[in-house]
């Protein structure tokens, strides 16, 4: 009996040591995810290097969490506006950038990866920065739908390498997945878990199916409601109010792929597509690939070229 607790102390004060461990946070993207997530995790009080390619796209990342910081100070200090700003400068405190991945991730405890949903791209900088960063070091993907197996095979660390799937608008959706793929240590898994109640999140396990829960069931959804709008059966806007009004979905099909992205809406069908042809579930839309050749990617380009709306 005392063995027994002996040990269940010792597995309680190692978790709490594992979820103590993560305090610095590097986060590879500022785009619509990444720079969301690391907007949650500095609101949380971790220490948040983000990282992108140019120093014009970090900084629009970085207005877009203070004008998202506005809104939850908005709400937060509805009664007393003035503690609203030093809020907003604690938490933005918390984050610095960086075009250098590489160098940035020697101190750190998580990568979270939320760059192009593209395998090799994913790779390939997983590759570089398995030799950069120190051996603690837990990688995780935010990958929409590709395997976090795959994406973890370009590096030596295949017990510290998960999934942390987060929704969009991050600081709004109380969702995480977390992923444990077949190489993904329990301790890993479990520190991604204790990660993500640490900011606020619901998580849910999962393992590493295509879309994992949501997208597997969401994805196809959304690219119905094309298919049904291309073979000439409703309106684009009927079909939104349709599904708000009568399924009681916060947002249309049609909305919410301008919201997600049509880009990364396309990445992800035509993946699965590529892996399992015959499935009419995963069959590309001629309408999402016309206007994201066109550039119309939805609310991240522009909302007044919004594609859908
Ligand atoms: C494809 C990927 O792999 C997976 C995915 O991410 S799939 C996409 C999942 N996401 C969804 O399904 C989102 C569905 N939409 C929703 O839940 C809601 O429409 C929503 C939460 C985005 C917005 O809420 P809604 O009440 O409809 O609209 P809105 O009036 O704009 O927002 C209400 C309040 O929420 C808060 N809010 C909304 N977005 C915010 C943001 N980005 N940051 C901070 N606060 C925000 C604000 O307080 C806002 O009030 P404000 O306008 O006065 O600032
Ligand atoms: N959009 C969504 O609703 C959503 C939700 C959950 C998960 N995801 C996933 O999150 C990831 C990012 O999606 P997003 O919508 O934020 O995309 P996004 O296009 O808004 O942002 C991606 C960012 O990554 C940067 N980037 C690209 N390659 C890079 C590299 N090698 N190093 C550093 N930065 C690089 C780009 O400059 C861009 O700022 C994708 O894997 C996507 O599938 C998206």
């Amino acid at each position: 009996m005392a063995f027994v607790t002996r040990q269940f102390i010792r597995s309680l004060s190692s978790s709490a040591a594992l979820h103590a461990a993560i305090k610095h946070v590097t986060i590879i993207g500022g785009g619509l995810m990444g720079a969301g997530i690391a907007q949650v995790a500095a609101s949380t009080g971790h220490s948040v290097v983000l990282v992108d390619t140019s120093e014009d796209i970090l900084k629009k990342s970085a207005k877009g969490i203070e004008s998202s910081l506005k809104r939850v100070a908005k709400k937060k200090f509805a009664e007393k506006p003035e503690d609203g700003e030093a809020f907003i400068q604690k938490i933005l405190k918390n984050i610095s950038t960086s075009t250098d991945a590489a160098s940035v991730v020697q101190g750190t405890d998580l990568v979270v990866e939320a760059i192009v949903e593209n395998l090799k791209v994913k790779q390939d900088l997983f590759g570089a920065l398995d030799k950069a960063a120190p051996e603690h070091t837990i990688f995780a993907s935010n990958t929409s739908s590709l395997p976090i197996a795959d994406i973890a095979s370009s590096t030596a660390r295949l017990d510290r390498f998960g999934g942390l799937h987060f929704f969009n608008p991050v600081p709004m959706m109380k969702l995480v997945e977390v992923i444990k793929a077949p190489g993904t240590s329990q301790q890993t898994f479990d520190s991604l878990l204790e990660f993500s109640k640490a900011l606020g999140k619901h998580p849910v396990s999962c393992k590493d199916t295509p879309g994992f829960i949501v997208n597997r069931l969401l994805v196809p959804y959304m690219l119905e409601a094309v298919r049904l709008h291309e073979r000439g059966h409703g309106s684009k806007e009927d079909i939104d109010v349709a599904m708000k009004l009568g399924a009681g979905y916060p947002m249309g099909p049609f909305e919410l792929l301008d919201y997600v992205g049509l880009d990364t809406s396309k990445f992800i069908i035509d993946g699965w597509h590529e892996k399992d042809p015959d499935n009419p579930l995963f069959a590309p839309s001629p309408l999402l690939n016309k206007l994201v050749a066109e550039g119309k990617l939805g609310k991240k380009t522009d909302v007044a070229v919004s594609s859908f709306i």
